[in-house]
């Protein structure tokens, strides 16, 4: 099945294949665009007993597209085999949330996934493993993982807050007619949910500070609401959450990760705190980030003001909140 690709096989794994973010995301990674068209992928796909005819069928369309950078695809329902030699590993399989639920309302369906999901990875993985959690509440459910996991490095373990920032870059390029290209050093912090808060003070727009471009009163009461309740009224509106969206925010996540940001800009992923920015060490929270020579690293000496300070401990707080009750029900 490959065809003339240069690089070492990768093998990439990815929860809950049959759903709808797995039905977006799989044809893509398939074919090179998240890993680049000169390396070969090896998918492995992990669902649950009742799901596994469905991946069939998402297999069966895989090979159909004869991509010539997908090698193989292998479908199991448990997560030790499906995790085995895995170098990228998505964990999107978990229950989305409905109509008038927030994200932490999934904490206690979804968070036995990924204690199990961890130990699996951890018996596994390649040494060069690389981890995005995007079933939600993505940053705890990646708290978790990663508590499973010792012997991975912590950061190896990474949650998905890339559909953030993309939601906020294209909503300032709709408000100032510039191209989304023309938008640098946007950040996103803290947790993936209504308290997270999308920071226009340190972004630039046309090569100008976005303060000097954005009236406050939008950015404070249209610009932050909207990002952060973006998830909300897409399922207001869909009837289900966001999937090709959040599809192509794993891809773009993935791709940065592994080649790096460019110059003079940064992105936004959730990650494994060391404690910069006040953010308590091992909280997964959401910070300004480059990724140079594969790894992530966090962009350090931003001044904060009050209000970006006041909105970032917000977030953090409700991470905390959310950490004291995965360890309340015994998964952490
Ligand atoms: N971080 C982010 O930005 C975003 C996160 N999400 C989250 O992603 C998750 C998946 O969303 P959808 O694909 O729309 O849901 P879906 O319900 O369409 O698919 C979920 C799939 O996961 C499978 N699954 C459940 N438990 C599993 C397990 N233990 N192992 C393997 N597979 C398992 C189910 O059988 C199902 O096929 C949800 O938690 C959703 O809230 C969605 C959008 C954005
Ligand atoms: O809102 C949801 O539940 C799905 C999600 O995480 C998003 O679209 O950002």
């Amino acid at each position: 099945m490959a065809g003339t690709t240069e690089n070492a096989p990768v093998t990439v794994t990815v929860t809950g294949a049959a759903g709808q973010i797995g039905y977006a995301l799989l044809f893509r990674i398939a074919s090179g665009d998240m890993l680049g068209p000169d390396t070969p992928v090896r998918l492995r796909l992990l669902e649950i007993p009742q799901a596994v005819k469905a991946a069939e069928g998402t297999a069966m369309e895989l090979a159909d597209c004869a991509f010539p950078t997908l090698e193989s695809v292998d479908i199991f329902d448990d997560a030790r085999k499906a995790f085995d030699g895995v170098g990228v590993a998505l964990l999107v399989g978990a229950r989305p949330r409905g109509p008038g639920m927030e994200r932490g309302d999934l904490l206690e369906a979804n968070g036995g996934i990924f204690g199990p999901q961890g130990e699996a990875i951890n018996a596994g993985a390649a040494s060069d493993v690389r981890v995005l959690v995007v079933g939600n509440p993505a940053n705890t459910n990646a708290l978790i993982a990663a508590s499973h996991a010792p012997d991975v490095p912590a950061d190896r373990f990474t949650a998905m807050t890339r559909l953030d920032h993309n939601r906020a870059l294209s909503q300032l390029a709709t408000k100032t007619g510039m191209p989304v290209s023309a938008i640098r050093r946007m950040t996103i912090w803290g947790n993936h949910s209504a308290t997270q808060y999308p920071d226009v003070f340190q972004a630039t727009i046309g090569g100008r500070p976005a303060p000097e471009v954005l009236d406050q009163h939008w950015v404070e009461h249209t610009f932050i609401p909207t990002v952060a309740r973006r998830g909300a009224a897409i399922i207001e509106a869909r009837g289900a959450s966001s999937a090709a969206s959040a599809a192509n925010a794993a891809i773009d996540h993935v791709r940065t990760w592994v080649h790096g940001t460019p110059e003079g800009d940064w992105t936004s992923a959730a990650i494994v705190s060391d404690g910069s920015y006040g953010v308590p060490e091992g909280l997964v929270s959401s910070y300004p980030v480059v990724s140079r020579e594969g790894r992530w690293e966090i962009v350090q000496g931003l001044e904060l003001n009050e209000f970006s300070r006041a909105r970032i401990d917000a977030s953090i707080a409700e991470l905390v909140d959310e950490r004291d009750a995965v360890r309340d029900l015994g998964l952490l």
